[in-house]
């Protein structure tokens, strides 16, 4: 019987605080719609999701005012990108061996949203990327070797995803518990190279052992 062989890394690469600054325009959309309220700076975020540090610290009042803002329309489409992603992803898929596509958790309760992001991937990555493009809520469901995700904890209906999650750096996370958990601190120092270079060591030594 043939002997089954995989032969490339499956990267998974996530949109928010991965490739596009979703904390930089929120706060910059919130400032100039209320420039006279309090906010909290970029050094300052904690913990995931925005709304609920602004609910904390402001009041609901305040948190409600941040989810408005990115459920507007337009909002997906703006993001800004996070230095070098575009050109680190690109050169990433063209790696020997490995093959990127671009994982992202839509938000149902803004109703462009899905269209946001693939208009996102289109305009800066290209039109071919857009085919390379999952929007789905539960990312564990998602059968790939690395996962390069902002959000520290991603759970789902599968307990045991068979993807090793690398939490990419940004202003919520940078004071998370990740265990044992692996870091990618941005796109600009190369250091994805050397991160991705080790995940084909270990496919290489697999594919030898299988
Ligand atoms: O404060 C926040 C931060 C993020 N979200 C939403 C927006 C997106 O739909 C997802 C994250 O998407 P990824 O591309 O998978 O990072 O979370 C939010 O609602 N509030
Ligand atoms: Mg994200």
């Amino acid at each position: 019987m043939a002997q089954w062989r995989k032969e490339t890394l499956r990267v998974l690469v996530d949109m928010d605080m991965v490739l596009c600054d979703f904390e930089h325009h929120l706060l910059a959309e919130f400032r100039s719609k209320y420039p006279n309220l309090p906010y909290i700076p970029l050094s300052k975020r904690r913990g995931f999701y925005a709304k609920d540090q602004y609910d904390k610290t402001f009041g609901s009042n305040s948190g409600d005012k941040i989810m408005k803002i990115y459920r507007d329309a337009g909002f997906f489409t703006n993001l800004p990108e996070i230095p070098n992603a575009v050109k680190a992803v690109k050169e990433m898929n063209d790696m020997n061996l490995v093959d990127v596509y671009i994982c992202s958790s839509p938000m149902f309760s803004c109703n462009t949203c899905l269209t946001e992001k693939a208009n996102w991937i289109e305009n800066y990555l290209g039109h071919r990327w857009v085919e390379k493009l999952i929007l789905i809520k539960d990312k564990t469901l998602i059968n790939a070797d690395v996962l390069i995700d902002d959000r520290p904890e991603i759970t789902g209906a599968n307990k045991a995803p068979h993807w090793e999650h690398v939490v990419f750096t940004a202003c919520h996370n940078s004071f998370s518990e990740i265990g044992q958990k692996r870091r990618l601190s941005g796109w600009t120092d190369g250091s994805w190279r050397e991160l991705i270079s080790t995940f084909l060591k270990q496919l290489q030594i697999n594919n030898v052992e299988s």
